[in-house]
């Protein structure tokens, strides 16, 4: 799969052009790489182009800093988008992709027809949680809280029915660079939307699960209340619901994009 060098890393991405005018960007979440949309692809391949990358120190993606922000990484979408010659594009973003969204609604307007952000908070977790993970990752590895991460990620009805797709994203989970890992962890503890979504006017969709004790419903409608322009879905999952209901999760989107 092609690599790009951007200003500041070694980009991964995958570009999938099935033959229509728009294409939509796939955005991931902490700990995964672009294979977490798999399941998403054939549904919406009838759509839409579909952009997917692996943000710094994620996936097959470089990192050379210890810290990022999320205008860091929206950034690294836009020098994506303009390498691509994409004007205009739909957007999803999963958990810390999601603040990435909202970053990007905000900062690049004219760039996105419409975002999805998905399993999100305009504020993910608190400082001193994400201070206590990157020292827990930082002295014993990414493996010590693979347990914790299974179930935050999915249900326990998910994790007993499809253990092969659960092993197979926590081999990705594992495999993540540290560095990687602990610099997005700083991106989420620093990013704050609470008092700029006012801002947000792109026309925008929130995806949240109401398993998801991570990024909560309620985290989800204090999005929905602060913004002139959104609608709100659930889906019956933990935190990756695009993985639990891959089929709902994608009609959601052609719904929101095609009306
Ligand atoms: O793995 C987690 O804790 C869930 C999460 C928070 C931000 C993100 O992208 O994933």
């Amino acid at each position: 799969m092609p690599k790009i060098q951007l200003t500041n890393f070694i980009c991964h991405y995958k570009y999938e052009n099935f033959g229509h005018e728009k294409t939509l960007v796939f955005s991931n979440s902490l700990g995964t790489n672009l294979s977490m949309w798999e399941d998403n692809i054939t549904v919406l391949s009838h759509h839409f182009n579909i952009l997917r990358y692996d943000k710094r120190g994620h996936g097959d993606s470089t990192i050379s800093q210890d810290q990022v922000s999320i205008a860091d990484l929206g950034n690294d979408v836009i020098e994506l988008l303009n390498y691509l010659k994409l004007d205009q594009v739909y957007f999803c973003g999963l958990s810390i992709g999601g603040s990435i969204g909202q970053w990007l609604g905000i900062n690049h307007p004219t760039r996105f027809e419409k975002i999805v952000i998905s399993n999100t908070a305009a504020k993910i977790g608190t400082e001193e949680g994400w201070q206590t993970r990157i020292k827990q990752v930082t002295e014993n590895g990414l493996e010590s809280i693979l347990t914790g991460t299974a179930e935050r990620w999915f249900t326990p009805d998910y994790r007993a029915k499809n253990p092969d797709k659960v092993q197979e994203i926590l081999n990705s989970f594992k495999a993540t660079s540290l560095q990687g890992y602990t610099a997005c962890c700083y991106a989420v503890a620093g990013a704050d939307f609470r008092e700029q979504l006012h801002h947000l006017e792109v026309p925008t969709l929130i995806i949240a699960g109401t398993k998801d004790e991570v990024t909560t419903v309620e985290d989800g409608k204090f999005i929905q209340k602060r913004t002139p322009i959104e609608s709100l879905v659930t889906l019956d999952a933990a935190h990756l619901s695009n993985m639990e209901h891959p089929e709902e999760f994608a009609k959601h989107i052609i719904h929101f994009t095609q009306h």
